[in-house]
């Protein structure tokens, strides 16, 4: 039975159009004009318990307005949400305790406090038991090395530091799901990482629930298994990371080091040099036209090699070229939505 259930799922802003010039100014007061803006058009999608799910678009697609649906913040235009048998909208004081939510771009800890003053607070408004608190608080310490700095106030945190401390203040109380809308963004590289363990393990000890947004494909790539794509509202892609980096991963990297010059170098039909420098070439190929094995053993044959290695095409790459529209979409990957997509993205099939 899933934990998370979305059906038709839509969401309606309503915006001011504000008329051109001094006069359009005056008569956009008098008599205001409204238009609508779907943010979200009718997506549905269950998430089962346990399950970790990688929410991704472009910007502006809506992943912010449908993590602000799930926690109850916005209420949608219509479709329903259905958290652990729960509305979030119509029955936000009770599922607040069920769900963790971490805003990237925002801190749910308070600003002039010592971190360890939220904490408190969050033990007191969940009525968190003290054996059960002590213990999280030592998993956090941990795994995310709060207590460098839980006597400090938040404002003077860096945005490392604050990022741990909102992602472990999400979870003190034991939610069943959390929601994490970009909980990476504008971290570094080493910071990232500790973050992405830090989730891995919670989902594995505590079997939570948990969905991310994120702009960052290796946030997607090293925690979950599942991946949503939404673009202008709509889901384009429900499946594993596998599954699409098998699809659409078509392209092939070989990176060969020279002995000698080869800038006459004759390449096997199909392989193209993408860059080269010195006596370093990168060559790619398409996997379905020519063989790995063929173009390894054509290169090592007719010239001498100092080095060779095969490139896996990344996510990043695929996840580019499906929000510039240039993948052709197999409609059998994820059903249905793959029409929307080509309808949108104005692909030919
Ligand atoms: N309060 C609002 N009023 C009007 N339009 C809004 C509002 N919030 C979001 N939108 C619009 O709804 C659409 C979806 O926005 P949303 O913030 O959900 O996208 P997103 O996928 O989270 O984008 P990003 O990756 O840039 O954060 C956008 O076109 C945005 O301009």
């Amino acid at each position: 039975m899933p934990i998370i259930e979305v059906n038709n799922l839509t969401k309606d802003y309503k915006l001011n159009v504000r008329k051109k010039g001094l006069l359009g100014s005056i008569q956009s007061l008098l008599i205001p004009e409204y238009e609508m803006k779907r943010a979200v058009d009718k997506i549905s999608f269950s998430i089962e318990k346990g399950d970790m799910v990688g929410f991704i678009g472009p910007n502006g697609a809506g992943k912010s307005t449908t993590v602000k649906m799930l926690t109850g913040i916005l209420i949608p235009t219509d479709g329903e949400i259905n958290i652990l048998g729960m509305s979030p909208s119509k029955q936000r004081k009770k599922i607040a305790s069920n769900i963790g939510v971490v805003f990237g771009q925002r801190t749910q800890l308070w600003w002039d406090l010592p971190v360890s003053d939220t904490f408190d607070l969050l033990k007191s408004i969940y009525r968190i038991p003290d054996k059960e608190f002590k213990s999280n608080m030592d998993l956090f310490n941990e795994l995310l090395g709060l207590n460098e700095f839980i006597s400090q106030p938040v404002r003077q945190l860096s945005l490392g530091q604050r990022m741990r401390a909102d992602i472990a203040a999400s979870l003190v109380h034991d939610p069943d799901v959390i929601l994490f809308d970009e909980p990476t963004i504008g971290l570094d590289v080493i910071a990232k990482e500790k973050i992405r363990e830090f989730i891995k393990v919670v989902n594995k000890e505590k079997n939570t629930t948990m969905l991310f947004t994120t702009h960052d494909m290796m946030d997607i790539e090293k925690t979950c298994k599942r991946m949503i794509i939404i673009d202008h509202g709509t889901i384009i892609y429900d499946g594993t990371v596998e599954q699409i980096k098998d699809r659409y991963g078509k392209k092939r990297t070989i990176v060969a080091q020279f002995a000698q010059n080869t800038d006459d170098i004759i390449l096997p039909k199909g392989v193209e040099i993408i860059e080269e420098a010195d006596n370093k070439k990168q060559m790619q190929f398409n996997r379905d036209e020519v063989q790995v094995s063929d173009v390894i053993s054509y290169l090592t044959s007719n010239y001498n090699i100092l080095d060779l290695t095969i490139k896996e095409p990344e996510i990043e790459s695929i996840i580019r070229e499906i929000y510039e529209g240039g993948i052709n979409y197999d409609k059998t990957i994820s059903g249905d939505s793959q029409e929307i997509v080509s309808e949108q993205l104005g692909i030919s099939r």
